[in-house]
């Protein structure tokens, strides 16, 4: 399990990845498991983007009014429902969640597999060649001389697996005013009085809302597409963006914003806390409006972390995602002809997770680390064994955490009919049985299935409404196992709960 030291030459190992998030861990983990000797290179927090500053925080700031909001829903409990939510409790509940910043819990999954961590930023030098620049890590590593450049090579394969950074729109004067990102707004200590999102995807939506719950008084979302969510079923980002008008959060769809600057627009500074009582921002709309907050969150997308990954030392191309075959292999590397071994020559480099640009999901970046270590292990076969659409539209689920939640599997119909499928989708109202009526009054929501008329199977699911997170995996289910509709007939879910919409959306199709 240990790396062989080579003299002066470089540390060998198996396989070795670059990038500790959700992704890099697993696949160092599994093949570590599967007894190949791993080293995983980390500039800064095992555990990465989503332990820190994505999925792990932003849904433990939601989760106070979540609650919340479920109990006013509810004759009997709402009226129990007084006074206004402990902000500082509620990030201190945060920084718990996330270690305090801190992956002193997070190194020991690692270690007790066997995987070698390295601290620094990793550069491909070459095929099958890694170079780490020690100092530059947030915590260097005991033992290592501040500066070294630790040499490592690898047997079997490389693995990428460095993540993405929020993106920044050229848009002129958005820089100067040091606007929030994921990690800004994920790890606020204070709640600023009014707040600008940029962006309506799954960042600005879920962000947007948290805040607004959390006490920010004025929230308004600018969306460029003609509705929120807009890679979702239509109803999906209809039925938020009713939802956050209805909560005084203000939607602007279809328009862009021109320039941005800080200056003084008279108001006082925001209290409810703002951090530094900056100026505040002011935003310029493509229709001549203005917008004055107090912050801008800058939440329209993600650019993959590979301008510095020494991409072009092996024939590919700084700054953009790593192109993957359906078995995670890079296209398009220099093979590894007269390297240290037993790498398949035109297979060694593999790209997992976020980097790829395929799903940026970690669900899915996890699936994909478990998928290439069991690949270089020799524990499944490349050319059967890894499903043709890995990864790929046609399997991802997903969930929103708004609320209502917007929870999907597969494809939409448009997407669906896109692809030349001959679908068919059915809806029923997602409160339209009994499991959600005890749940309280005035839930909202919509389920839809999108069923292949030839196979008879479903390719698509889409469950909106109050805590549909947890139906999602009986569509996944149904989708990734094609189970025919005369079979899915068969499944039949418990009185009363939410899962009835099941029977609802088959009896309405037909069944
Ligand atoms: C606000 C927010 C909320 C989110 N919520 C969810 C959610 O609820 N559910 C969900 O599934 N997904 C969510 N996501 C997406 C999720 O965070 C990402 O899909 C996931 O983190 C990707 O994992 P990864 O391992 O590919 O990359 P990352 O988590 O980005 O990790 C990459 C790691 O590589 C390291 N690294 C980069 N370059 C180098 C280098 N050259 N050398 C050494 N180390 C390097 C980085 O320091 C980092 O630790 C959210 C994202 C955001 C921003
Ligand atoms: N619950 C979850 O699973 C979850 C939560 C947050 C993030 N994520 C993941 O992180 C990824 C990144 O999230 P994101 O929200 O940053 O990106 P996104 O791609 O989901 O959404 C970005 C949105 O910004 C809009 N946009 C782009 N440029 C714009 C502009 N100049 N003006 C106005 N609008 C503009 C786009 O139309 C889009 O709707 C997501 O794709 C998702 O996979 C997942």
């Amino acid at each position: 399990m240990s790396a062989v030291a080579n003299g002066p030459g470089p540390e060998v190992f198996d396989v070795v990845v670059i990038g500790a998030g959700p992704a890099g861990e697993v696949v160092a983990g599994r093949a570590a498991e599967a007894g190949l000797s791993v080293a995983v290179v980390e500039r800064e927090r095992v555990g990465g983007e989503c332990s820190y500053w994505g999925c792990i925080p932003s849904k433990t700031l939601l989760r106070p009014g979540d609650v919340i909001a479920a109990a006013r829903r509810v004759p009997g409990a709402a009226s129990a429902v007084t006074g206004e939510i402990d902000t500082p409790a509620a990030f201190a509940r945060r920084d718990e969640m996330v270690g305090g910043y801190s992956d002193e819990g997070a190194v020991p999954w690692l270690l007790d597999r066997g995987v070698t961590l390295v601290r620094g930023r990793g550069r491909l030098a070459g095929p099958l060649r890694v170079d780490v620049d020690t100092a530059d890590a947030i915590q260097p590593d005991a033992g290592t001389p501040a500066g070294t450049t630790r040499r490592l090579a690898a047997r079997k394969a490389v693995v990428l697996a460095t993540g993405t950074k929020a993106f920044m729109p050229p848009i002129p004067g958005l820089a100067d005013v040091e606007p929030w990102d994921n990690r800004s707004a994920t790890g606020a200590t204070l709640v600023p009085r009014r707040l600008v999102v940029l962006g309506g995807g799954a960042v600005g939506t879920e962000l947007a809302q948290g805040f607004r719950r959390l006490g920010t008084a004025e929230v308004t979302i600018i969306e460029g597409q003609p509705r929120l969510l807009a890679r979702e079923e239509p109803f999906a980002g209809d039925e938020v963006g009713a939802a956050f008008e209805a909560e005084g959060i203000a939607v602007r769809t279809g328009c862009r914003v021109t320039a941005v600057r800080r200056g003084d627009d008279g108001a006082a500074p925001g209290p409810a806390s703002s951090e530094r009582r900056r100026p505040p921002v002011v935003v310029t709309l493509d229709n001549g409006d203005e917008l004055t907050a107090d912050e801008i969150l800058v939440a329209v997308g993600r650019r993959p972390a590979t301008e510095d990954l020494g991409l072009e030392t092996v024939g590919l191309t700084p700054g953009r995602p790593v192109t993957v075959d359906s078995s995670l292999r890079a296209v398009g590397a220099t093979p590894a002809t007269g390297g240290s071994g037993e790498a398949d020559g035109d297979g060694w480099l593999y790209a997992i997770g976020d980097v790829n640009g395929r799903a940026l999901l970690t669900h899915m970046g996890k699936y994909q680390g478990r998928l290439v270590a069991d690949l270089v292990a020799g524990r499944r076969d490349a050319a059967g064994a890894v499903p043709v659409e890995v990864a790929g539209e046609r399997l991802i689920p997903r969930v929103t955490f708004t609320d209502p939640q917007v929870a999907a599997v597969g494809l939409t119909e448009q997407a669906a009919r896109e692809a030349g499928l001959p679908v068919r989708a059915v809806s029923v109202p997602t409160s339209g049985v009994a499991g959600s009526s005890v749940r309280g009054v005035g839930l909202v929501g919509t389920s839809q299935l999108v069923v292949d008329e030839e196979r008879r199977v479903l390719v698509g699911a889409t469950f909106t409404g109050q805590d549909v997170q947890e139906l999602l995996h009986s569509a996944t289910i149904a989708i990734v196992g094609e189970v025919p509709l005369e079979r899915l007939w068969h499944a039949v879910p418990s009185f009363p709960t939410v899962s009835e919409v099941w029977l609802r959306l088959l009896e309405t199709y037909g069944l």
